[in-house]
């Protein structure tokens, strides 16, 4: 589904992705792991099309992200921090967007629902905290039901039982078959959504593979104990996983 061949992307003379291959298919839930400034945010970008590599090619369901943009509509993102016109309300900011994609009458409001952002929809986007702020991202990235996810630390911010309704509508959606791209430093949050673990480190992967293949390879069950014990044995599981 996405095929990311060959990808390098520096700024400056810093490399900041190297030499990236990977495979990612419908039905999986790829944590995207490594430390802050691994290149983990660049790579989202550069599916997005939002950062330019200067080297490899990416295809989504066949079709390159460099001549054209309709493959975007396929994806649903909910970026780190969103930005959003500080003086539109929330109802206005949600027109806009159905506004801007009228390919699409097939509304997904679950979230906004389970937010109860329909009771805050006069409030101006100047006027919310972070965490209905980020509420208001992950309505959107889940709105036109698309067929891949791509969700930059989604829970950060959020509330505890939020951040649950958050996790189950993802569950929901990785049930149906549906591609989803995940970072998050907290690693509880991915136990139980995550299939797959890529892991970059200092622009390079590290490894790409299944959860229970790591937990083979480990013997260890949680995911924050299966990473720790990767990052302190690493050329040892390396050899196993690979
Ligand atoms: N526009 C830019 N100009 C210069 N350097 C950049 C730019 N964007 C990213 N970088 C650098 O590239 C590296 C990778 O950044 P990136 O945001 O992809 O990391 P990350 O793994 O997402 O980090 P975090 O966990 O902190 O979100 C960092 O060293 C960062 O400073």
């Amino acid at each position: 589904m996405i095929k990311i061949e060959h990808l390098s992307k520096s700024f400056g003379k810093f490399a900041a992705l190297k030499d990236i291959n990977v495979h990612m298919r419908q039905g999986q839930a790829i944590s995207l792991l490594g430390p802050n400034g691994s290149g983990k945010t660049t790579l989202i970008k550069s599916i997005l099309g939002l950062v330019i590599p200067e080297k490899g090619n990416i295809t989504i369901n066949g079709q390159s992200v460099k001549r054209d943009w309709s493959y975007r509509s396929l994806i649903g993102y909910m970026p780190q921090i969103g930005h959003y016109p500080d003086n539109m309300t929330i109802d206005q900011v949600f027109a806009l967007i159905k506004e801007m994609r009228k390919d699409t009458h097939d509304y997904d409001e679950e979230l906004i629902r389970g937010f109860q952002l329909n009771k805050l929809g006069n409030k101006t986007m100047r006027s919310l905290s972070g965490g209905t702020r980020q509420k208001v991202s992950a309505s959107l990235a889940f709105l036109f039901s698309p067929s891949v996810y791509i969700l930059d630390e989604p829970t950060a911010g959020l509330d505890p039982v939020s951040s649950e309704l958050l996790k189950e509508k993802i569950l929901k959606e990785r049930e149906a078959g549906k591609l989803i791209l995940i970072t998050s430093h907290v690693l509880s949050d991915l136990e139980g959504i995550a299939s797959h673990i890529i892991y970059l480190q200092d622009g390079d992967l590290r490894f790409y593979s299944a959860v229970e293949e790591l937990q083979a390879a480990t013997g260890e069950e949680k995911l924050n104990k299966v990473i720790a014990h990767i990052m302190k044995n690493e050329s040892r599981v390396a050899k196993t996983i690979q």
